[in-house]
């Protein structure tokens, strides 16, 4: 059966949603990683939201899972190399839980402009301390949004409505974007020099660490209010908590924090700053909402492999996954065709689509096609690593899509080119879903593929086929369908013939020692 496990405090819609399509669901919330080392192998599937940590060491030891299901946007607590690496597909749910993040971020934002909670505090302890509090407004102030994404954006929305002037840096922002958002576009330098609050809404990435850094904080305006809803390594606490000491920045909002939980942390303690246990995505309406996302998302893929959201691999959508299942397993036996007949280098991968082929979402055919191809020469290959081992090795992969009408009604050719040679194999559909090879190295031939084959390539004689037939019958061995192609009379012939079980090394050198037998091999499917 299978298995997922639930590793952190999501909604309880999740583990209804995966019993309810079939799936075992355990929920285990606190485990110490050691813990989840020590059962993570029972698993197919692994849902989490931040607190649980997808190490390079879990998932080293997660030796039946598929897919990590991140309950959220951020997915720094999940080492994706690591997944891709061992062909785990890794997904999240981007949209979630963003609105409520954004209202997180102006909530933080009041907070901090009326200090509402250290005079919260005050009040109730019956201080009244009016002249104390005295705020800013926001109307007019300039807001500087890092990362101006799904939760920027929404933020720059909410700020334009409190009637603040927005400007964002965010390098993948298009002119045309920012001017849908009404956002002005500047420099990070710019956002720092003009802006009377800044908030971050980058994901934590090797470009994003310590972004805020003392260098950074003498470039802001005097005086300026930072909000940190994303994640705490984007800033520098220490340069923070100095920061906050000068007076050069008057308030800090953070919901996030370079160790969490932050059961203790530098910067508490002062009355400038206001800090949350990483509420950003905790409503009862995101955590629904993520949650429902993420059991569907992860059912869909281990039940029908449609892929959503993942990170390390192309999406394949529910309508697609049905009608792509033919096509992945004729482009899964191209491969590994492909794969059994090369043995020396491979330099270059070429994979063709035509007719019905060519209008399909390809990616996730090819990555496949790869994974066939290289599986039989190395080990623990799917379409999730494989065009990233592809890629590692240097190996050109191309995709071409022919508009040009085939003689088939729909065709996928794979060429393969090493260091010695360029060959190349294509096959249909039959019947719309059942995988025929027809064509390698250029010769037709109408092949089904079997479990166990022999694939022949001869001079094309008299005499030949009888001889093959009569040793391997003498062998005992069993013709379960037998194709013959050729490039003409006399010339280059094939045989692919299934047989019941695998032939061994001595009986394959008998039958190369058949007159006109140029190669003989045993492939297995
Ligand atoms: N506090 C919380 O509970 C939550 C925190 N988050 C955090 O918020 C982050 C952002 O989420 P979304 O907006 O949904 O992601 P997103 O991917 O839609 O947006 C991120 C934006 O950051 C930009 N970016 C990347 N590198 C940058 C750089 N060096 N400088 C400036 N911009 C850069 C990207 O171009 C992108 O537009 C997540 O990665 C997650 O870490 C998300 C949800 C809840
Ligand atoms: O979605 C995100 O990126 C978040 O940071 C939310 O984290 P959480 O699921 O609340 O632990």
């Amino acid at each position: 059966m299978t298995r997922v496990l639930i590793a952190d405090d999501l909604s309880p819609r999740a583990a209804e949603i995966f019993r309810e399509r079939g799936i075992e669901a355990d929920v285990k919330v606190g485990l110490s990683p050691a813990e989840l080392e020590s059962i993570i192998a029972g698993y197919d599937g692994l849902a989490v939201r931040s607190a649980t940590k997808a190490t390079a060491k879990i998932i080293a030891a997660a030796t039946r899972l598929k897919v990590i299901g991140r309950a959220g946007i951020g997915v720094d607590n999940v080492d994706i190399p690591a997944a891709t690496q061992r062909g785990i597909v890794v997904m999240n749910t981007p949209h979630g839980n963003s609105v409520t993040t954004a209202e997180h971020a102006i909530a933080m934002m009041f907070a901090l402009a009326r200090q509402i909670p250290a005079a919260d505090l005050s009040t109730q302890a019956g201080k009244w301390e009016k002249s104390r509090f005295v705020g800013v407004e926001l109307m007019g102030k300039v807001l500087g949004i890092v990362g101006c994404g799904n939760i920027g954006s929404i933020v720059a929305d909410r700020a334009q409505g409190l009637k603040m002037k927005v400007i964002a840096f965010d390098p993948y922002l298009s002119d045309d974007r920012a001017k849908d958002l009404n956002v002005e576009k500047v420099s990070l330098d710019q956002l720092f020099a003009r802006a009377d609050f800044i908030t971050l809404h980058t994901p934590l990435t090797d470009g994003t660490r310590h972004m805020i850094n003392a260098g950074a904080i003498a470039k802001m305006k005097p005086g300026v209010r930072i909000i940190n809803c994303a994640r705490g390594e984007l800033v520098v606490e220490e340069d923070l908590k100095a920061a906050l000491a000068s007076g050069q920045v008057a308030g800090l909002a953070l919901d996030v924090f370079a160790v969490e939980p932050a059961k203790s942390n530098l910067l508490f303690g002062s009355d400038k700053l206001v800090a949350t246990p990483h509420l950003g995505a905790s409503t009862a309406e995101a955590q629904e909402k993520v949650a429902l996302q993420v059991a569907e998302q992860m059912a869909d893929f281990l039940l029908t492999g449609a892929v959503t959201n993942a990170l390390n691999m192309p999406s394949v959508t529910a309508e697609e996954a049905p009608r792509l299942r033919p096509y992945m397993a004729l482009a899964q036996q191209l491969g590994s065709f492909a794969g059994q007949m090369t043995h020396s280098g491979l330099k270059a991968v070429k994979i063709e689509y035509e007719g019905h082929a060519a209008e399909l979402n390809t990616r996730p055919l090819t990555a496949v096609a790869l994974a066939g191809l290289l599986g039989p020469l190395l080990d623990s290959v799917n379409m999730v690593n494989a065009p990233v081992i592809a890629r590692e090795r240097n190996i050109e992969v191309s995709e071409i899509k022919h508009s040009r009408p085939s003689d088939y009604q729909t065709l996928i050719r794979l060429t393969v080119t090493t260091d010695r040679q360029s060959r190349d194999v294509a096959g249909t559909l039959f019947g719309g879903d059942k995988p025929r090879l027809v064509q390698i190295k250029g010769i037709a031939v109408e092949a089904e593929l079997g479990h166990h084959m022999l694939y022949v390539t001869n001079r094309d004689k008299p005499g030949f086929i009888g001889r093959l037939g009569t040793l391997l019958g003498a062998e005992g061995v069993n013709i379960a369908t037998f194709h013959l192609g050729r490039s003409g009379p006399g010339e280059d012939a094939i045989a692919l013939i299934e047989v019941d079980e695998r032939l061994d090394d001595a009986l394959l050198a008998r039958i190369r020692q058949i007159p006109d037998v140029v190669q003989a091999t045993a492939l297995s499917f």
